[in-house]
């Protein structure tokens, strides 16, 4: 093993996709005052490359160049837009194994992962690159004799974008999907953590043929100045965010001086919930895939595991089982299940869950260390006897630690899982058509998996209630996001 640098580019079919300057205005730039910041690889801890650490003016051209190519692409024909997409997306899955690659290399998650994750982005392209001819407005009987009543759906304006590390490719494909295919503009600020998918992206966006200006992509090390930028530019008319809650709240707060519109794509708290009449080896297969996808780094996955006191210990022993027959390491050097965490405050996060439920009576069933390779890795790990008191029933872990809870009735679970601030996604498993038709009514959650531990897909409407976010993403419903309604009302 080399370094990263030397061995990603060995790995890449189309070593150009490793794109090292940001995207702004269609032109490839550095950074106005040359200002660079370093991407690193958090399996090894070495540097991958530098890119531009840009800031509010370099964003500033980049909106207004989104709003001068917007006013020529909202006006071509829908399916002139369809095919550029459609192109994307053949692009993006042709080169799927490299886009895989850059994201494994400056995430941590292991190839087989990346490569799902940059086909389940590029299925955002491909869903709206369909959705685009579908805008349809309406026609309202008139209130009057001599009025005629129409209703039109038209691009919302130019949208600023902000994204976290945990999904690289698939968090800025949901977006700019239906934004592109609505007419608009975009402007793409992605994780400082991660990116090179963002850049890798653009590479495929200019050769599928969006138009110079349309998308643009910031590089920054800090992404306030550029959330100000995207709150406080008269030019910009819809904000898109995917992130903490906590972060969601500040740039709701910015974005409120203008009134702006805002999707957010906040934070989660899951439980996963197995009743006595669960199929218990469906519900391991269902808890392994919710919680420790992408090491539990996640806003879907599983945060709280309540198993029903009938089957607590059938169902532990089966989980740790499952956990034992997998793997720890470099993903991009071997086949693993775990990667590295992001970084190293990640293992803070998880540390702190698992001292502070210790401390208050729970059991460490498997793991509960940092892992022997060092750096973020963590050992994949299973508490027993947590109770609603500990930390981790109230915060996201955001890491590789199952914590099982135990309980009584379906009432009292109930009452549990809805006790949170968040209302992202929750999870059971049950055979009785009585027990399903309730619980599933009487979560408080935008998001309910019934005997399935992944809900991801792009037909479907992603988002959360509570404070875990507004708006929805994905389905045809992920248009409305990026439409503004008229209504015309003619006399005549
Ligand atoms: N609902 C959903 O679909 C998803 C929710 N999440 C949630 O995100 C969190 C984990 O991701 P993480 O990246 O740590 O989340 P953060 O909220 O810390 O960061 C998300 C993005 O916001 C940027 N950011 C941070 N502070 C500001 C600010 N003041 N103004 C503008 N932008 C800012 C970050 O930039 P930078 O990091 O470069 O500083 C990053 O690009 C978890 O809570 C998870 O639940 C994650 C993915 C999906
Ligand atoms: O970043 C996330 O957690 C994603 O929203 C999860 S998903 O869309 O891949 O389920």
């Amino acid at each position: 093993m080399t370094n990263t640098a030397t061995d990603l580019r060995a790995m890449l079919k189309d070593p150009s996709l490793l794109e090292t300057r940001a995207y702004v205005a269609g032109e490839w730039i550095a950074a106005d005052d040359g200002a660079v910041f370093e991407v690193t690889n958090p399996a090894r801890g070495d540097v991958i490359c530098t890119v531009p650490n840009l800031g509010r003016d370099e964003t500033a051209r980049a909106i207004a160049a989104a709003d001068v190519a917007m006013k020529d692409w909202a006006a071509r024909p829908a399916k002139e837009r369809a095919n550029i997409l459609r192109a994307w997306y053949n692009l993006m899955m042709a080169n799927q194994d490299d886009l895989g690659a850059i994201l494994t290399a400056e995430m941590g998650k292991p190839l087989a992962e990346a490569k799902g994750e940059v086909a389940y982005g590029a299925s955002f392209i491909e869903w709206f690159a369909e959705e685009a001819k579908r805008v349809y407005g309406e026609t309202i009987p008139g209130h009057m004799r001599d009025k005629r009543i129409t209703v039109l759906k038209q691009p919302i304006g130019v949208v600023g974008s902000i994204t976290p590390w945990n999904f690289p490719n698939a968090m800025i494909t949901r977006k700019c999907g239906p934004a592109l295919a609505a007419g608009c503009g975009f402007v793409a600020r992605p994780a400082a953590e991660t990116p090179l998918s963002a850049l890798a992206l653009a590479v495929l966006a200019d050769r599928a043929g969006l138009p110079k200006g349309i998308f643009s992509v910031i590089t920054s090390k800090k992404s306030s100045d550029i959330g100000k930028e995207f709150c406080e530019n008269p030019t910009v008319r819809k904000l898109t965010f995917t992130g903490s809650t906590e972060v969601g709240r500040i740039l709701l707060k910015q974005a409120a001086d203008q009134v702006m519109k805002c999707s957010m794509e906040l934070g989660g708290n899951a439980p996963f919930i197995v009743f006595d009449d669960a199929d218990l080896d469906a519900a391991v297969i269902g808890a392994m895939a919710s919680k420790f996808r992408n090491n539990g780094q996640t806003c879907v996955c599983a945060n709280r595991i309540y198993v029903q006191v009938g089957v607590y210990d059938a169902f532990a022993a089966k989980l740790a089982a499952a956990l034992a027959k997998t793997k720890v390491g470099d993903g991009l050097t071997e086949a693993v299940e775990f990667g590295p965490l992001v970084n190293t405050a990640a293992i803070d996060k998880v540390e702190e869950h698992i001292k502070d439920a210790v401390a208050k009576g729970a059991k460490i069933l498997t793991g509960g260390n940092r892992h022997a390779l060092g750096g973020s890795y963590f050992e994949p790990t299973i508490l027993t006897g947590v109770t609603q008191d500990m930390l981790v029933a109230q915060e996201e872990t955001f890491g590789p630690m199952a914590p099982l809870f135990k309980f009584d009735t379906e009432d009292q679970v109930i009452g549990y899982a809805n006790d949170t601030i968040f209302g992202l996604a929750a999870y059971f498993y049950a055979q009785n058509i009585g027990t399903i038709t309730r619980v599933q009514e009487a979560l408080e959650y935008g998001i309910v998996g019934v005997n399935t531990g992944i809900i991801s897909t792009e037909v479907a409407p992603f988002g959360g209630v509570k404070q875990s976010g507004l708006g929805r993403e994905g389905s045809h419903h992920g248009m409305e996001d990026y439409l503004e309604m008229k209504y015309i009302c003619l006399s005549v």
